[in-house]
This record gives structure tokens, C-alpha cells and sequence, in this order.
């Protein structure tokens, strides 16, 4: 059966979630013969991009289901200069029940949460804090966020005392130089580098794609990232001019399709930055179904690296079990 489909029917149950435990990708040897030979035919990915907001359209049951699965799959994050303890906290709180308690009885779901809480290192404490025992992971982003140009092996050490203050998960920046002037191996030392001093938490390699200039480059970038051992590849850190797009998306998920379909191992995907409307993440989860599958439609190998997202589909997800929408500040996120 369809799991998310419009035509066939989806329980609103998180009980459905298999709990198969993805193998870890240890990667490979760089191979540039398959660097070099991946490319990118920018009018044909704009093209199919476009005809996904356009054709989609799922309502009512199914709409929540979907909306429910977006949630299980968010980074629910705070990247700000002036975060506290206090925000953190809050952010927490609205992770572990990231809708009200009566809607979530409502959808069947009272124990939704969200993936997990992306922060900043100093907030890695008391977001273990206000986490505790809710088994929501603590991701927190590194390597000189966003810039990613402190020296490397500051770099390096800044994963190693995230990985000693409790982050479960890494989202690191690339050096986008690397791409830009084609050192696909110094790319590969890098992300492999970043990738051991990670051990046990796993990492996402955020491209900036906003930053590589063509769309060939990051199908290039998502190739060396991989083969270098990511667990993820992740879009963008929300800071470019450019973040999260579906033609991005698409070149992104393609090149994850050949990595498994070249090795057997999956590869998550965090589109990340600019997604903050129910109606979006629909169109990646509808996106992610057509080019990987069923699979791929879980929190170990999706996420959407959000802030404000969550407020959004708790609105609609109001609207869908009261046929009212409420004001957008009742959904405040921190
Ligand atoms: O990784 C997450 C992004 O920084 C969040 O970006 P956003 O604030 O545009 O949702």
C-alpha cells in the first residue's frame, strides 16, 4: 500500500512507523570517474520542479497525515545571535508536544514529536536539559557555522566538544571554496575529516547551495559528501541569500538515488532554510516520495531544517479538526 498517498488510506499512527534501523553510509574511496560524470541539466530539473506545487493536491485525512509525518521529520531550530537558556527551553517544550495536547488526541497521536532541536553549541546543555528523557535528539550546528572559514583544525575541535557536550547529531558546513575552484579531493578530505571526528553522532553536510553557482556543482558536492562518509547532505544554514529550493531538492535526491543505487546505502536529506508554510513541506514530502520512495519518509533519513514551519502546520492541522483557523501569533514557536 501507497503511505502517504491521495488515493489510499493512511492511519494517523505513529505506531505505523516500521522500526527498521538504517545501516550508517561508512562511505567509499572517492571516485572521480563518477564525480566528473555526474551532471545537471538545469531546464530539465526547473521544469519538473514546477509541476509539483502545481499537480498536488492532498486534502482532508490524508492532508494530516502528511502534515503529522512533516512534524516527526523537523528540525525544530533556533540559530540566533541572541538565543538563551530561556528560548532553548521553550523551543524544547514545543518539540515534545509540538501541537495542542487536544489535537494531538484528535489525530490519534498523542505521542508526536518533532525530529529533533537544532542549536548552537552553547545551547547544547540546557537543550539536553529541557529534553531529557523524551528521547528528541540534540542537533547542533558547527565547523564555523555559517561561514565555515575558522582554521580546520578548530573546526575539528569544535565537533569533537559537541560531540562531548551531548549533540547526538553534526550538521557541518562545507568549504565552499573546495567546489567553487573543483578540489573535489580536498572536498572529500575535508567532509571525511569532519565525518571521524563525529564517532557515534551522526553528520549532515550542509552544501550552501546557494553558494556553488551551478546546479552541477552540487550534484558534484552531494556525490563527494557521500562517498566521504555523511550521513546526511543538507541544503543550506538558512544565513545564504538563497536557501532551500525544489530544483536543488531534486538534484540533491537524484544523486542520493545513484549513491544507493551504486552502494546500498541510504543517505538522508535535510532541505533546510525559507521553509516555513504547511503547503511546502508537502510539495518536499511529495517530492521525496516520487524520487526515493516510502522509505526516505522518516525522520532517520528526512528532515526539515525549520523555525517557523511548525507554527504553520499546527494551524492548518487546526483548521482541518475545527474548520477554524486561528491567528498565526497563537502559534508562536519560542
Ligand atoms: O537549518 C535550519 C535553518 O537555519 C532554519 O532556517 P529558517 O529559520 O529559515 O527556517
Amino acid at each position: 500500500m501507497s503511505e502517504l498517498g491521495t488515493q489510499t488510506g493512511v492511519a494517523l499512527d505513529s505506531a505505523q512507523l516500521p522500526q527498521t534501523v538504517e545501516p550508517r553510509n561508512p562511505g567509499m574511496a572517492l571516485d572521480m570517474d563518477v564525480v566528473m560524470n555526474t551532471r545537471a541539466n538545469r531546464s530539465a530539473i526547473e521544469r519538473r520542479a514546477k509541476t509539483l506545487p502545481g499537480r498536488r493536491s492532498v486534502k482532508k485525512e490524508y492532508q494530516a497525515a502528511w502534515l503529522a509525518r512533516a512534524i516527526s521529520c523537523i528540525d525544530l531550530t533556533t540559530l540566533s545571535g541572541d538565543d538563551t537558556a530561556g528560548r532553548v527551553a521553550r523551543l524544547c517544550a514545543k518539540a515534545k508536544q509540538p501541537v495542542r495536547a487536544d489535537l494531538l488526541e484528535a489525530l490519534g497521536l498523542p505521542d508526536l514529536t518533532t525530529g529533533a532541536v537544532c542549536v548552537y553549541h552553547d545551547m547544547i546543555p540546557p537543550a539536553l536539559k529541557a529534553l531529557e528523557g523524551s528521547g528528541i535528539p540534540v542537533a547542533v550546528v558547527s565547523t564555523g557555522f555559517p561561514a565555515g572559514l575558522s582554521p580546520f583544525h578548530l573546526r575539528i575541535a569544535e565537533i569533537e566538544e559537541s560531540v562531548k557536550a551531548g549533540a547526538e547529531e553534526i550538521d557541518i558546513v562545507i568549504s565552499r571554496r573546495l567546489v567553487l575552484s573543483g578540489d573535489w579531493q580536498g572536498l572529500y578530505n575535508e567532509m571525511k575529516t569532519m565525518r571521524e571526528a563525529c564517532g557515534d553522532a551522526h553528520v549532515k553536510a550542509i552544501l550552501a547551495t546557494g553558494e556553488l553557482e551551478t546546479l552541477q556543482n552540487v550534484a558534484r558536492a552531494s556525490q563527494v559528501c557521500m562517498m566521504a562518509g555523511a550521513d546526511f547532505i543538507k541544503t543550506s544554514t538558512g544565513k545564504e541569500p538563497v536557501n532551500a529550493t525544489l530544483p536543488v531538492s531534486l538534484v540533491m535526491m537524484r544523486a542520493m538515488r545513484d549513491y544507493y543505487e551504486a552502494t546500498g546505502y541510504r543517505v538522508g536529506y535535510k532541505p533546510a532554510g525559507g521553509i516555513s508554510k504547511a503547503k511546502d513541506a508537502i510539495n518536499y514530502l511529495a517530492l521525496v516520495k516520487e524520487e526515493l520512495g516510502d522509505r526516505w519518509l522518516r525522520p532517520d533519513l528526512f528532515r526539515f531544517g525549520a523555525s517557523s514551519l511548525l507554527g504553520d502546520i499546527e494551524r492548518q492541522l487546526e483548521h482541518h479538526l475545527t474548520g477554524a483557523y486561528s491567528a498565526s501569533w497563537r502559534h508562536a514557536v519560542a
